[in-house]
């Protein structure tokens, strides 16, 4: 709710982290308590400076807590602390800093705002006034009447077109020496024009006129009163006087009830309740994603057991979540179920069993069956045909794949994978869906892997080519590591489990009882085929679930990962068996293959029309796999070392390894280097085909 930090060595940044607008929730209230005294008590800290995440200093104190009874740190005492405090505190304004948030821009000793923010009192709007010492230090530090722009009142120190907060780290720096006694606020004067009571009572009779019967703006006069003629504890006192007679007012329930049922009233839900086909990792995960946001969710899984596992878990998370949070867990909105019957009645199912098409088939006519007919039926695949899905339904224009990732309730990326049946509508609710649980939703075509994970395989292949050849896995993902990935590609597949890989190679004839004995070895299906991956599953080792995957682990779930003499092992083995001579591997090929090869297949992705732009891949590397954001998206990377280069290495890579088709620089790369190498922005220009719903 708050994140605490030291920049530049000395100044304390405390970071507000309650989206959307970081109100000042009960939980915010005392992450800001904790973070002062951490900053206070700090020797090494002689400034602070307080600032909101994602553009938005703080909307003021959470409304919606109004409505229960008030927990957490008291907002005044908790203010009056940092204005007495004995280092310097600035405001870092961007976006908001209303109500409760103006007030804690109030009590800072600087204000630094972005010339676009917007500070103010909308409380009476909410039928009550700003009641953390607001009413008193506003006037305090601008008088009465005020009027004209933050900046000449006196209101903010620095108004800034830069960002606000780097701006507010070196004037705090700055301000480290200076006296603090001048910037407490609440020990200004109020500077009051001679005729005040004939200027309020003028006040009055307006503010009656155009708002008969209104408690609230009458309340704000007298507060205005109590800081022009009394000193600032009497003031604050009377300030709570009159918010204690507002808060309780059926004035104040009403407008705040306006408040929110205008925000509702915009909202278009379609999907009220949902249903969720399998309580495995991800089935728990997209659970609570759709819980959170107040959808009911009706969980359902095949074995009693495994429903009470799920059932479980799921609480778990629910409460943790929840705690994470600051409030209550949403237990009520779930029904755990044996019996696809209970799903008749849902908005929308999302299955999510075992990548095995059958399977799926077999739920999805099943699913046809017992829900009405416009429930929407969507699928989890991480790859499969979502078409093929559609064709066993009765309804093909109402399904559509909802491709998560792991874990689901932590992961920002979903796929709204659109079949060539999928109707505008489905994909819509799909993708408005997305959006409100908190999702960066991504339309993509139904080809096999869809985006993030077709362009997975030609990474993960070269990876575990250049193995073959010579490197182990340390060295490679020390290389990816360098380049910025927090994980490099044998440590990333060990924590997302390898049995799902290899279940997909099995389903597609890879590997298993469907490979066709005539086939050369270490070639499947025409093309260069590496066995490692097989052989390390076929050991049992999964990644990190059980112990031991391309790294081994000191137990079952650790991340601890170290290199396992095992794994050196079965590499030597296997160079030997087939004759591969190792080699010495540079960290720039190993590098070069891996990205080039993922770029190229993004460049295949949008010449199929799998994906509408080359910023949809970025944002999918992006927030789908840790793609390092300072080099912008694998698309945006290959057009910085410059789509030329980025060709002719391809090439190189080719003539070295010409079974391996992923490395044959693709047609659209090919385009554009041609017509002289447009930005990223215009490569949809040159893109033939495009998929009818991108
Ligand atoms: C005996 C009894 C004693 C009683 C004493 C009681 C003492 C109580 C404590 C006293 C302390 C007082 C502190 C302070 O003075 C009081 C306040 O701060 S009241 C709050 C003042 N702030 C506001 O009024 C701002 C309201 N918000 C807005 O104007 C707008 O939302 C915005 C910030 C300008 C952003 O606008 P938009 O970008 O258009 O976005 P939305 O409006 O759609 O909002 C997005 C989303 O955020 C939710 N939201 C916004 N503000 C708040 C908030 N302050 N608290 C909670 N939620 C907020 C909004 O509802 C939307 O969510 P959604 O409804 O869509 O889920």
């Amino acid at each position: 709710m708050a994140r605490y930090e030291l920049v530049k060595r000395s100044v304390a940044l405390i970071t507000l982290t309650n989206p959307p607008v970081n109100a000042s929730s009960s939980a915010v209230r005392h992450a800001i308590a904790k973070s002062m005294k951490c900053a206070l008590s700090d020797p090494e800290v002689t400034a602070v400076v307080i600032c909101g995440e994602n553009g938005s200093f703080c909307g003021g104190a959470d409304i919606r807590e109004f409505a229960g009874p008030l927990k957490g740190p008291p907002l005044v005492p908790l203010l009056d602390a940092i204005e007495a405090g004995e280092k310097p505190v600035v405001a870092a304004i961007e976006g908001v800093a209303l109500g409760g948030g103006f007030e804690l821009a109030l009590v800072c000793h600087y204000r630094i705002a972005h010339s676009k923010a917007r500070l103010g009192f909308p409380e009476v709007t909410l039928g009550i006034l700003p009641a953390a010492g607001g009413t008193q230090r506003l006037l305090r530090l601008i008088g009465i009447p005020a009027a004209a722009i933050s900046l000449k009142l006196g209101i903010v120190d620095q108004v800034t077109e830069q960002n606000a907060c780097e701006v507010a780290v070196e004037f705090a720096l700055r301000a480290v020496a200076k006296p603090l006694l001048s910037r407490r606020v609440s020990m200004l004067t109020t500077r009051c024009p001679p005729d005040l009571d004939a200027l309020l009572d003028a006040v009055t009779m307006q503010v009656k006129k155009k708002a008969p019967g209104v408690m609230a703006p009458l309340a704000c006069i007298q507060a205005v009163r109590a800081a022009a003629t009394m000193p600032y504890y009497k003031g604050i006192k009377r300030e709570g006087e009159l918010m204690a007679t507002l808060f309780n007012s059926g004035q104040a329930w009403a407008l705040q009830y306006c408040f929110f049922a205008q925000r509702t009233a915009g909202k278009w839900t379609l999907i009220r309740s949902a249903a969720v086909i399998g309580l495995g990792t991800m089935g728990r995960g997209i659970a609570v994603c759709l819980a959170r946001v107040g959808i009911s969710v009706i969980a359902v899984e095949s074995e009693k057991k495994l429903l009470e596992t799920g059932r479980q878990m799921v609480i778990g998370m629910l409460e943790r979540d929840a705690k994470r949070r600051g409030v209550s867990a949403s237990l009520n909105l779930f029904k755990f179920t044996l019996s696809l019957h209970d799903l008749k009645d849902v908005d929308l199912v999302i299955e999510v069993v075992f990548e095995d098409m059958a399977l799926k088939k077999r739920v999805f006519q099943e699913l046809s069956k017992v829900c009405r007919p416009a429930t929407l039926l969507c699928t989890n695949t991480s790859g499969l045909d979502v078409d093929a899905l559609a064709g066993v339904t009765d309804r093909p224009h109402l399904v559509v794949g909802m491709h998560f990732f792991s874990p689901a309730h932590v992961m920002k990326l979903l796929e709204v994978v659109c079949g060539p049946r999928s109707s505008s509508e489905t994909i819509a609710t799909a993708m408005s869906l997305g959006k409100r649980m908190g999702k960066v939703s991504v339309a993509v075509g139904n080809c096999p892997g869809f985006v993030r994970n077709r362009m997975l395989k030609p990474y993960i292949d070269q990876a575990t080519f250049l193995l073959e050849e010579g490197a182990t896995p340390e060295q490679i993902d020390k290389a990816l590591e360098d380049f910025g990935f927090a994980m490099g590609v044998f440590r990333m597949s060990d924590l997302a489990g390898l049995d799902v890989g290899w279940r997909v190679r099995k389903e597609s004839g890879l590997n298993g009882s469907d490979v066709d004995p005539e086939s050369p070895p270490r070639r499947r299906q025409g093309r260069r085929y590496c066995l490692i991956p097989d052989m390390v599953c076929e050991q049992g080792r999964f990644g990190q679930k059980t112990g031991g995957g391309w790294y081994m682990y000191d137990k079952r779930g650790g991340t601890n990962a170290k290199p396992d003499p095992l794994i050196q092992n079965l590499l030597e083995t296997y160079r030997s068996k087939y004759g591969i001579q190792p080699r010495n591997i540079s960290n720039q090929e190993i590098v070069e293959r891996c990205l080039f090869a993922l770029a190229n297949e993004g460049f295949g992705i949008l010449e199929d029309g799998m994906a509408a732009r080359p910023e949809d891949i970025d944002v999918i590397y992006l927030f789908g796999y840790g793609f390092p954001r300072h080099r912008g998206g694998p698309m945006f990377y290959a057009s910085m070392v410059g789509l030329e280069r980025v060709l002719k290495r391809l090439e190189h890579y080719h003539q070295a390894h010409p079974d391996v088709p992923h490395l044959k620089p693709s047609p659209l790369l090919k385009t554009l280097v041609a017509c002289g190498i447009p930005p990223v922005q215009k490569w949809r220009e040159h893109i033939k085909t495009m998929h009818s719903h991108l």
